[in-house]
């Protein structure tokens, strides 16, 4: 296994490493190897690096190599010990400063809501949770990971890989195919089998989009809704973050009741912040949000659930409107 991991880090260039391991940064750092020519593959990259430099840490490009790999397996053997059983919410304080008097524990497999007003604090409770809140973001809430307060330390260290975020904005900096993107991912997140987990995501990622795309197409060249798509996929089949936060998913152009299923799937904790009646009575509590603090906690009734397919019915009709009116169709009495 070390020596697979050897060679992939070995092809992978430092950029792409970053992206992917943020928490490299650090070997990088403390070996003072940070200005490497982040476009090369580190193997190659190595060569220019100072041998003074290396020589001070008693290290050659080959050690240099296997210690970072060593340092990447000890990092994802302490994510393993991290296992999220439980995240816990204790309350804060609503925008006028008002006691947001509210606890709740959310477990694996779960998927809660957010509804509420726009601007009333919906993505800010994501963001908390982002950050795994101690009492210093300005709703003042904390959060708990297994009933604990994280130290500083451990929060740091588990920030970025307890979550995974999905933003209403996707920014693609290097010109990859669709394909190669995902086999990227797959590599870089040290996956068995790179090539078949990444046809998995291709498939996923075309299931959800509106407008299919092939293999070879390249991501710059993806719609925002293709974007999103392929970042669902990607977190879906790939991502090993126990917890899932989504921002307004029905804003992307996708198929978003599959997507949340998808998501959902591999016992994670799923927080989707909506507007839309239908996501949010998929999952199994909503939190009702008002002046920036959660006013109330709804357990969604087997009759909502029932209502679900009603919904999902009205919802249907405007889809077809929706087409009629992108492929340049009339709308007439007999459509609604
Ligand atoms: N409890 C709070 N105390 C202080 N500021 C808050 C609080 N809750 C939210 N805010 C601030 O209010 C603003 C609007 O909140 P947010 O962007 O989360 O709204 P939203 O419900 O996600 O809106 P939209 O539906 O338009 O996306 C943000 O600047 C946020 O930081």
């Amino acid at each position: 296994m070390t020596e697979d991991l050897y060679e992939i880090i070995a092809g992978t260039t430092l950029g792409e490493l970053l992206e992917t391991h943020p928490v490299a940064a650090d070997f990088f750092v403390n070996y003072n190897l940070q200005n490497l020519k982040d476009n090369l593959p580190l193997s190659e990259a190595l060569d220019y690096a100072d041998e003074n430099t290396l020589i001070d840490f008693g290290l050659d490009k080959a050690t240099v190599l296997d210690q970072l790999v060593r340092f990447l397996e000890t990092v994802a053997e302490e994510k393993q010990t991290t296992a999220v059983e439980e995240i816990t919410i204790l309350g804060g304080q609503t925008k006028s400063g008002e006691a947001e008097e509210f606890t709740l524990s959310i477990k694996p497999g779960e998927i809660v809501s957010i509804v509420g007003p726009t601007g009333s604090g919906k993505s800010r409770l994501l963001a908390d949770i982002e950050c795994l809140a101690q009492r210093d973001t300005p709703t003042k809430r904390l959060i708990l990971v297994n009933g604990k307060t994280l130290e500083d330390e451990e929060r740091f260290a588990m920030d970025g890989r307890l979550v995974a975020q999905l933003s209403q904005n996707m920014n693609f900096v290097m010109d990859l195919s669709v394909e190669e993107f995902f086999e990227m991912h797959a590599k870089s997140r040290l996956h068995p089998d790179p090539v078949s987990v990444a046809a998995e995501c291709f498939a996923a990622a075309n299931e959800l989009a509106g407008e299919k795309f092939t293999p070879d197409t390249k991501v710059t060249q993806l719609s925002g809704g293709q974007s999103r798509a392929l970042m669902i996929a990607d977190t879906a089949c790939m991502s090993a973050s126990p917890i899932v936060l989504i921002d307004e998913i029905e804003n992307a152009g996708v198929d978003r009741r599959q997507a949340i299923r998808m998501l959902a799937k591999n016992e994670k904790i799923v927080l989707i912040s909506t507007h839309d009646p239908l996501l949010a009575l998929m999952a199994g509590k909503r939190l009702v949000i008002k002046n920036g603090g959660v006013h109330a906690v709804i357990e969604t009734t087997p009759e909502e659930r029932e209502s679900l397919a009603k919904i999902e019915m009205l919802d249907n009709t405007l889809q077809s409107i929706r087409n009629r009116l992108r492929t340049g169709g009339r709308i007439t009495p007999d459509t609604i």
